[in-house]
């Protein structure tokens, strides 16, 4: 897979070199150089109002979230797919080389070839995806969602082996999290999500107030 910052397959044109191997190049743009406008509010409600809906999900429920909750806590983990999405840990995925000669979207791919596939544009394919710059949680509760085009641990033979695992920490990790505290913006404020360069995209450091709630069942 080759993806343009919008999805589509980029010209094979233009090769490239990774040691002794030519490297199909990676598309125009590379995914931090272009941060989408993100929209975390709106008619869909802003960050603290879905904070707060995941908090009367979390304490609607008995007890407190585990990783087989995933049915009881559709709004966790829409929000954990929605995050996923918006900012794909590993944008650029692994660099797959090609063992025999084969082709990609009927043009001829040489083998020893190397493809990289640029998750994060795939994920923000507007003919897939609406309003796709927007954090919005609920497009994965809505009947028909393209659940199938999410894409953060790639796909196929070699996708990610700890999906599973890395799925199952997300859900319980911020489901305890959003369950007994309020976080709000520290005094510097939220860094953008533009990132740092990298096979994986980096969050600059920041801090966070977490302001206690009180589960249900405490005195
Ligand atoms: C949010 C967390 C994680 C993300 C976003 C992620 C993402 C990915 C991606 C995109 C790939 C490349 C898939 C492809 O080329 O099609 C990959 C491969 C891999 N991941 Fe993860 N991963 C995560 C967590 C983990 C964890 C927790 C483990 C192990 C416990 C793990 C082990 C691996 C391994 C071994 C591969 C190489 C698979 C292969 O080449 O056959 N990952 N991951």
């Amino acid at each position: 897979m080759v993806w343009s910052p919008r999805g589509r397959l980029v010209s094979l044109g233009g090769s490239g070199v990774l040691g002794s191997r030519p490297v199909i190049p990676l598309p125009l743009c590379a995914p931090w150089d272009a941060p989408p406008p993100l929209v975390l509010h709106g008619r869909h409600g802003t960050p603290v109002q879905l904070q707060a809906r995941l908090r009367a999900e979390l304490q609607g429920a008995q007890g407190p979230p585990g990783p087989g909750d995933v049915g009881r806590l559709p709004l966790l983990q829409a929000t954990v797919s929605e995050t996923l999405r918006l900012r794909p840990p590993a944008p650029l995925a692994l660099f797959p080389c090609t063992l025999s000669p084969s082709s990609l979207g009927g043009l001829p791919v040489a083998a020893g070839t190397v493809l990289i596939p640029n998750l994060l544009a795939a994920q923000q394919d507007p003919d897939i995806w609406q309003h796709p710059e927007v954090f919005l949680p609920e497009r994965f509760l809505a009947p028909g969602a393209p659940s199938r085009s999410l894409l953060p641990f790639g796909c196929g033979a070699r996708s990610c082996p700890g999906e599973g695992l890395a799925r199952a920490e997300l859900f319980v990790f911020l489901g305890l999290i959003l369950r007994e505290f309020r976080l709000e913006p520290g005094p510097e404020g939220l860094p953008g999500l533009r990132g740092s360069p990298g096979t994986v995209l980096r969050c600059p450091s920041f801090r966070l107030r977490m302001v206690p709630c009180q589960p249900p069942g405490l005195p």
